[in-house]
Order: structure tokens, then sequence, then C-alpha cells
């Protein structure tokens, strides 16, 4: 397994060492005491999440002004364009994004700590989406930024507009949103 450090501090790109062999592959797709030692890190995960999505969907950017979730997201199939957001105001890279593909292929994760907006666009045929978070869901924290905002300025790989649900059509912009500490 490797842990590898993003411009956004926190945020990091796991990729996990892969068996493989004549039947096919066998990875740890999650070891805390691994976690703990590569990356200082020792969340407690509460949940586990699966979308499912078509090319072209973009989920976020999403994030739970309390109660705020770190995130261990993996793609199980097919792939995507993930983003973190730096949504700390005390952080020398507020407003700044790290975007990353992940899928099924490259079997990478993003570790995206609380005070970060998250979201993905899906880039292949479909995506399978898998979660980890370290709080529940609390629909009254829950709150989303703009995913094309053009102060956060997310350089999105789409073939056209993106599929959006209706809350994230009228996501706010980075000016205007609850940010962290
Ligand atoms: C997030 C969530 C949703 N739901 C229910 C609420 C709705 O009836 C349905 C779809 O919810 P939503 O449209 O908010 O799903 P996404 O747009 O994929 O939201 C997620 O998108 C981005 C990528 C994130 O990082 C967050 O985990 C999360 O906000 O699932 C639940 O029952 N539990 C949950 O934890």
């Amino acid at each position: 397994m490797n842990v590898i450090t993003t411009p956004l501090e926190g945020v990091l790109v796991i990729e996990p060492r892969v068996f493989g062999d004549d039947r096919g592959y066998f990875f740890e797709s999650y070891n805390a005491r691994r976690f703990k030692e590569l990356s200082g890190v020792d969340p407690v995960f509460v949940q586990d999440n699966h979308s499912r999505s078509a090319k072209g969907v973009l989920r976020g950017l999403h994030y739970q002004i309390q109660q705020a979730q770190g995130k261990l997201v993996r793609v199980t199939e097919g792939a995507v364009f993930d983003v973190a957001v730096d949504l700390r105001k005390s952080s020398p890279t507020f407003g700044q994004w790290f975007g990353i593909e992940l899928s099924a292929e490259n079997k990478r994760q993003l570790w995206i700590p609380a005070g970060f907006a998250h979201g993905f666009v899906v880039t292949s045929d479909v995506a399978s989406f898998l979660y980890k978070t370290t709080d529940y869901w609390a629909p009254e924290f829950e709150r989303a930024v703009l995913w094309n905002d053009p102060a956060i300025g997310i350089e999105w790989p789409l073939d056209g507009e993106p599929q959006l649900s209706g809350k994230d059509q009228v996501a706010a912009l980075l000016a205007d949103a609850e940010v962290f500490a």
C-alpha cells in the first residue's frame, strides 16, 4: 500500500498492493493498522455508501457543516474524476481543489478529511462508487457548493453538460457557502 500526499494538506491518494494470479486478483481494500501506519490518520468509519451512476452524472460538491465526514472513496466499476475542495478558512489552500481519476482498473482510493467538499463526475459508461465515512449522514447539516463555481475553477473532464440532482443545480457559490474555521 502506498500513500501519496497531494497539494491539499490532509488529502491523500492510496494505492493498494494488488496480488494477481491466474485466478484474478486480491487486495485489501482497507486495513486500519496499515492505513494508520502509513497515513498517520486513525479514522473510525461508521457508514459505508455505494452509489452507481451513468456517464456524465456529477454528484457534488457536498459536505456536512456539522458532523463533518471524513471519506475514504474508491471505484469498483468504471471510472470517475474525483474532486476535493478545501473549505477550511484558515487553510493556505482554502478554495483550492485536487482531482484524480479513480477507477476499477487503477484501484486507487482518495482519503478526504472533514473540512472538504467532495464530488465526482462519471467518465465511463457507468461507475460504482463506494466509500466509508467517519460520521453518519445528517441531512440537516448537508451543504453543497456549485460544481462549476469560477472561484474554484475545477477542470472537470466533461463531454457536454453534466447530469445534476436538483439540489446540485442550485448549490451555493463558495463566496456564499458556510465553511469551516
Ligand atoms: C448521502 C446519503 C444519502 N442518502 C439518501 C438521500 C437520498 O434519498 C438518496 C440520494 O442522496 P443524494 O442525492 O444526496 O446522493 P449523492 O448526490 O450521491 O450525495 C453524496 O454525494 C457526494 C459524492 C458525497 O460525497 C456525499 O457522500 C453525498 O452527499 O440517498 C442516505 O440515505 N444516506 C446518505 O448517507
